[in-house]
């Protein structure tokens, strides 16, 4: 059973560390910023690959520390994503964040997780999560694939004219919420 619950985190209101500046790195820190293009990130590792620092340089609220993991730096992170070349190193972080009550992935280390990233599908305002609950992260990208191209560019247009509806509909709740209903059952056809 897959009992992951899936939330959507806005993450220009918290604090990020990730740990490890290789490929595993540049992944995340470039999944985040395609989602939260302004959120506060700080990546430390001893060896930072070319490309985060290019990533750094276009996003003022990234913040490269060139240095080797060390627990102080936790202080104040909301969420913490640990992709070192070294399995000891990253099972230490995962134990220092869960004594700090501190959010934790260990990317390469699925039973270590208190979170995984998603494959993430954006059509304008709609964004659709995908797991395999770690049964296979290329099945989502591929689902992600495919659903992107399923999904129409008049999508942006819908969610507009729902929102206007939505602000102008007068009544209670029970009202708004019966003919919402209504207007969007069409999209079941
Ligand atoms: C558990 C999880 C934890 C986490 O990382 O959060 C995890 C774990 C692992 N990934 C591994 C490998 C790969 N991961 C990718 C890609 C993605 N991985 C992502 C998420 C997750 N990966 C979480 C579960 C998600 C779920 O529930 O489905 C995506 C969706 C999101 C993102 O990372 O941003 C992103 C696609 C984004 C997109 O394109 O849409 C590719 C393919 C590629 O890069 O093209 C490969 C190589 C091929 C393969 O193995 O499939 C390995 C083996 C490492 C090794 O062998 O050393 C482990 C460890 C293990 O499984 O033990
Ligand atoms: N979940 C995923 O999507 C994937 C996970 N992996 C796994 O993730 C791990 C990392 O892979 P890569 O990024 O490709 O490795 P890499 O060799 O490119 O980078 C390793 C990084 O860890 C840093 N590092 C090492 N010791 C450190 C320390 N004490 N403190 C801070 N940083 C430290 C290095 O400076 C370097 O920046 C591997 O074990 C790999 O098997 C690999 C592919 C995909």
């Amino acid at each position: 059973m897959n009992t992951l619950f899936p939330i959507f985190v806005k993450l220009e209101q918290l604090q990020l560390l990730i740990v490890g500046g290789g490929y595993v790195g540049l992944e995340k820190l470039t999944a985040v910023l395609a989602n939260a293009p302004a959120a506060p990130v700080t990546l430390v590792a001893p060896e930072i690959r070319a490309e985060i620092h290019a990533l750094a340089a276009e996003h003022p609220t990234v913040k490269l520390v060139q240095a080797v993991y060390d627990p102080a730096l936790l202080a104040g992170n909301d969420l913490v994503i640990v992709g070192t070349n070294d399995k000891a190193v990253n099972r230490q972080i995962q134990a220092d964040c869960k004594a700090r009550k501190i959010l934790v992935n260990v990317a390469d280390t699925p039973a270590l997780c208190d979170f995984y990233l998603s494959s993430v599908v954006k059509k304008g305002d709609l964004k659709i999560a995908i797991s395999t609950n770690g049964k296979s992260p290329t099945f989502a990208k591929r689902f992600r694939e495919v659903l992107e191209a399923m999904l129409p560019d008049t999508l942006q247009e819908t969610l507009d004219n729902l929102t206007t509806i939505r602000q102008q509909l007068t009544g209670d709740f029970q009202a708004k919420m019966d003919r919402l209903n209504e207007i969007t059952s069409v999209l079941k056809r």
